[in-house]
């Protein structure tokens, strides 16, 4: 996958901007609070219209404008070996221009204008930003986003597969909160119901857990192996899916504790209660690991991330980096520097010696306005 050029108009504090990125490094070099960011966030727009920090469309519009226009020229190798697709030209707006309902749309090589969230699936990429630092201290429910998000980019089925399975959980969770209270159904009738929703949650808590740790499998040698070249082998990273239930284990696993669910009111296994742990010299870097080191398990992960999507669908995503080199030591800079320019990177500093001798194309934002370095 390339982004050929971008042209962005009065999103967030970028009044209008031109890039044209290189093939692999393009470095965007700033003060803080100057755009940098904000312009990562607009290619990001391009995988399908959302925004990579959840922001809300007025959010995204330059104060005092009423809509926000990107327009790209993207080009998909769907096959390392095969000849690129023709480029295609890219139009989203955000918010109300005129004789438009406001919103995000895109019209794709001068189509009449779609919800954006259309464009899923067409831009594959891959974003890092410091937020995502959360993977490695935060609750398990992120890194369970981090593969489910990862799994519904992959694989088309996944997502309707997971709403069912979640739409399941809420009946059952509504049906056990009132059965702690034991009033309004017979308690013969409220375990029939209990039943019948596990078994949905069985079959499709069986087809997730069946595809993450597919995913995994993939995944965790790649992060690792990156892990140990970005460390320069000081210390060894390892994954471990924290599943609840061996494969064809989950019903059973149900029928087990459905008295205990009934008693405490509420759901107590199944795949929403998994984790993905992640060990540095097998212990938990979320009580071990130092800020620099959190961030080499992230990285790494976020790296073997774009490897693995490479690897199923046979296409590179492009890797959207913010700030992704604080914190680090010179060794594990100049190893990222290295990764950065074998596929097509964007990549944003408030430092810009790391990437003074690159061969990428370097700007510089200040205050919204980028310029050629
Ligand atoms: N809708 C908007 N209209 C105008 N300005 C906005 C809007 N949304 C955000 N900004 C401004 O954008 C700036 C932040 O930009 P951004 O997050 O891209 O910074 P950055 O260059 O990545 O900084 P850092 O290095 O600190 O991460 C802030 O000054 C903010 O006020």
């Amino acid at each position: 996958m390339r982004l050929l050029s971008l042209e962005v108009a009065n999103y967030r504090n970028i009044a209008a901007a031109q890039l044209e990125p290189g093939r692999e490094l393009t470095v965007i070099c700033g003060n803080n609070g100057q755009g940098k960011t904000n312009l990562l966030e607009a290619i990001w727009l391009l995988t399908g219209g959302k925004s990579f920090r959840g922001g809300k469309d007025a959010e995204l519009v330059r104060r005092g404008e009423t809509f926000a226009v990107l327009e790209a020229v993207t080009q998909r190798t769907r096959q390392e070996d095969q000849e690129p697709d023709e480029p295609a030209n890219v139009r989203i707006t955000v918010g109300t221009p005129d004789a438009q309902r406001p919103g995000r749309y895109a019209s794709v090589n001068g189509s009449p204008p779609k919800r954006a969230a259309g464009l899923a699936g067409s831009f594959p990429a891959v974003v890092f930003d410091p937020g995502h630092l959360s993977l490695v201290k935060g609750a398990p429910e992120g890194r369970r986003r981090f593969l489910d998000a990862a799994l519904c980019q992959l694989y088309p089925g996944y997502l309707a597969t997971y709403r069912r399975y979640v739409r399941a959980l809420q009946q059952k969770n509504a049906l056990l909160r009132h059965s702690a209270g034991g009033t309004e159904r017979p308690w013969a009738e409220k375990c029939a119901l209990l039943e019948v929703l596990n078994v949905e949650l069985a079959a499709q808590g069986e087809a997730i857990q069946k595809r993450r740790r597919e995913y995994l499998a993939l995944l965790t040698p790649l992060a690792c192996a990156n892990y140990a070249e970005l460390s320069h082998g000081a210390e060894r990273m390892a994954v471990r899916y924290a599943a609840q239930f061996e494969p064809g284990g989950l019903s059973a696993l149900l029928k087990q504790r459905q008295n205990e669910e009934l008693r405490a009111g509420q759901s107590l296994c199944g795949i929403h209660r998994e984790d993905v742990e992640l060990l540095l010299d097998d212990q938990p870097a979320k009580v071990f690991a130092s800020q620099g080191q959190q961030r080499s398990v992230v990285l790494s992960l976020k790296m073997a991330e774009a490897a693995a999507a490479a690897r199923i669908t046979g296409e590179h995503p492009v890797l959207l980096l913010d700030d992704v080199l604080s914190e680090l030591d010179e060794g594990r800079k100049q190893y990222l520097l290295t990764r950065m320019k074998e596929k097509q990177t964007f990549v944003t500093s408030c430092d810009d010696t790391a990437f003074l001798k690159t061969d990428g194309e370097v700007y510089r934002m200040n205050g919204g306005v980028l310029s050629k370095a």
